[in-house]
């Protein structure tokens, strides 16, 4: 344990001196200082009625005494509550805005397929919005695909809408869900025109508004607006939050960050030939640079910092990609001495069977757990659908199994989530695209069918029990082994205590007939 704490040392001397967040209590919101008391009514209508550790340690960065004076680095635990953490501040701080614009952006990792499609027709969309072209065809394909989104990003919006308004505040959400002419009128307001009048276009851009003062987007989606919508700028931008930053950094997304970066620079004059080399030649909209104080409004006022969040619950501690984010003074907080942490009140256990056994172990390990809420991680999608069509050939289990694949229409897989959530699902068959963010109430159990071969991997599969300080089990199925391995990635989470969770041998046995029976071989993933 003493050479893992030694091995996770961070190269990069702030990161050395953490504040530990593992110190903080809950506090609870009439004792959180500074707290908008219509905030307050918000978070009591949300059910919130005291902040979590991370929560209360972002505070106090950034309301007081901090005051976002140093960009934050924060790696807590999954379900720790990293949203709120940075939602409840922002919001705070632009409660005193006077005129809408885009001021906070949070960006959120997609799947790369979704990207990929993205760029390439939101030229279609765009001009469809600006009345060139009425290509409904195009339209619908984009929502299609654009569907294999993290789940959680709908989620965080749904966090800063439950605040925001209570503030005068408005939040949009550039993730592809709806078609980009949808966003587009969503995001940008613009001007009403009188029937029969003349306008000059070019004053007509200049009367295009944001609609939002924040907004959660993805990559993809982001670069398509900085791209091609009209009256998109960051050149007001004060917040940006990169959210699962480690999947963030790890792919460069059409060199998302460093365009954004970019374009809210203040000194931007010097520096928009180096960005030439980078932005995309399709880059249209070079009044979303940044502009300086005086032009801004902001005359001998110095001019406002971008202030940047990053989290995760599996912070990179690389120096080179941490390095991508061009952090100011940057403030490390973290859990704990061990760089990756699992939840508090998470419980390990593995389960050791024969390979070819695995699934009679799993129906025994599902049939003992009853209805709880389970989520069942397999390594691929290809298994992920064996895996659900042979649990639900086992009549054994009175229960409800579903699928939850990358490879499933939107449609599909909101309305298995939407079932799972009510309770009248109570297993879900998922692949590791899945793991990152999702927040289902009352998860009891996750199940590893193929053994993660990553501790990240672990951390966030296991991660979608035991969230907000609830009790949850993690079950790996491992074949004898692979024990000792499993035991050292464990280790490295802090980790040194995963007991091995009994199946009867009566009960395998009893199931052997039917696997035997039925045509089960061939499905066995
Ligand atoms: N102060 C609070 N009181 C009660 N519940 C809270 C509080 N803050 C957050 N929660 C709940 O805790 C759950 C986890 O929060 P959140 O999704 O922000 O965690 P996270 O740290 O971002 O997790 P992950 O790393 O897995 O994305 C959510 O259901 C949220 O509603």
């Amino acid at each position: 344990m003493e050479e893992a704490k030694k091995k996770s040392m961070p190269v990069l001397p702030w990161m050395r001196s953490p504040v530990d967040v593992s110190l903080f209590e809950d506090c609870p919101l009439d004792h959180l200082p500074c707290l908008d008391p219509r905030l307050k009514v918000a978070l009591q209508n949300m059910g919130i009625s005291s902040l979590f550790p991370v929560q209360v340690a972002v505070w106090q960065e950034t309301i007081g005494p901090g005051l976002f004076e140093r960009d934050l680095c924060i790696n807590s635990p999954t379900g720790s509550g990293k949203t709120l953490s940075y939602a409840l501040p922002i919001v705070q701080t632009l409660s005193n805005r006077a005129v809408r614009c885009l001021r906070a952006l949070v960006v959120l990792p997609t799947r790369d397929l979704a990207l990929q499609v993205n760029s390439a027709r939101c030229i279609y969309c765009c001009k469809n919005i600006f009345g060139l072209i009425a290509d409904h065809w195009i339209a619908e394909m984009c929502v299609q695909f654009d569907s294999l989104l993290f789940i959680s990003l709908p989620q965080v919006k749904d966090v800063f809408a439950a605040i925001a308004p209570a503030v005068g505040l408005s939040v949009g959400l550039a993730v592809g869900q709806s078609s980009i002419a949808d966003e587009i009128s969503e995001l940008i307001k613009r001007p009403k025109l009188e029937a029969g009048i003349c306008y000059d276009p070019e004053d007509l851009l200049q009367e295009l508004q944001s609609a939002v003062d924040i907004l959660v987007a993805t990559p993809g989606r982001l670069m398509d607006h900085i791209n091609a919508t009209r009256g998109f700028t960051l050149e007001h931008l004060c917040y940006l939050v990169v959210d699962e930053t480690d999947r963030l950094l790890r792919e460069a997304y059409q060199a998302w960050l460093p365009t954004v970066l970019q374009l809210t620079r203040s000194d931007n004059e010097n520096r928009f030939s180096d960005a030439s080399t980078f932005l995309p030649s399709a880059f249209g909209s070079l009044k979303t640079i940044r502009r300086c104080g005086v032009e801004r409004g902001f005359k001998d006022k110095p001019n406002p910092r971008l202030v940047k969040m990053v989290l995760s619950a599996t912070l990179t501690q690389d120096p080179n990609k941490l390095a991508q984010l061009d952090l100011h003074h940057p403030l490390f907080l973290t859990t704990g001495e061990t760089r990756y942490k699992l939840p508090e009140r998470l419980e390990s256990y593995k389960l050791i069977c024969e390979s070819k056994l695995k699934p009679l172990y799993l129906v025994a390990l599902l049939q003992s757990l009853g209805e709880e809420k389970c989520i069942v991680f397999t390594s691929s999608v290809e298994s992920t659908h064996r895996l659900c069509t042979l649990l639900n050939h086992f009549g054994e289990l009175r229960i409800k199994i579903k699928e939850y694949s990358g490879l499933q229409r939107q449609s599909v897989r909101s309305k298995t989530l939407k079932a799972f959530r009510e309770g009248k699902i109570q297993v879900l068959v998922s692949s590791d695209a899945m793991t990152r963010g999702m927040d289902v109430e009352g998860v009891n159990n996750v199940v590893n069918y193929d053994k993660p071969a990553y501790i990240k991997t672990y951390i966030h599969r296991a991660g979608r029990t035991a969230r907000a300080g609830q009790l949850g089990r993690c079950f790996t199925l491992l074949h004898k082994d692979e024990v000792k391995r499993f035991k050292k990635l464990l280790q490295k989470a802090d980790n040194d205590s995963c007991p091995v969770h009994s199946i009867p041998s009566s009960l395998i046995e009893s199931l052997r007939p039917v696997y035997k029976s039925g045509n089960f071989l061939a499905l066995t993933p």
